[in-house]
């Protein structure tokens, strides 16, 4: 959860930058097709992923569909 607001937030970590954005080009093309972005943040090799719905100014299906999307391609 975040702080002061209805959202969900993860961080991933990977081996190395390629590996990270590897991650976020499969995660992106998922979420473009969703028409459902995440909120996310990069260095190097962590990602921090922070999903809610603006439509509703919180979380819906939505977010919990490209939240196990998200959990499977990070594996
Ligand atoms: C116009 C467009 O369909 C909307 O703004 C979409 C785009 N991507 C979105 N992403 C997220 N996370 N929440 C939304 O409500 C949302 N709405």
């Amino acid at each position: 959860m975040v702080d002061g607001r209805d959202a969900i937030k993860k961080s991933f970590q990977f081996q190395d930058f390629n590996e990270a954005f590897g991650f976020m080009t499969r995660v992106a093309l998922k979420a473009d097709k969703m028409d459902h972005h995440p909120e996310w943040f990069n260095v190097y090799n962590r990602v921090e992923v922070t999903l809610s719905t603006h439509d509703c100014k919180g979380l819906s299906q939505r977010d919990i569909t490209l939240a196990e999307f998200i959990e499977k391609t990070a594996e």
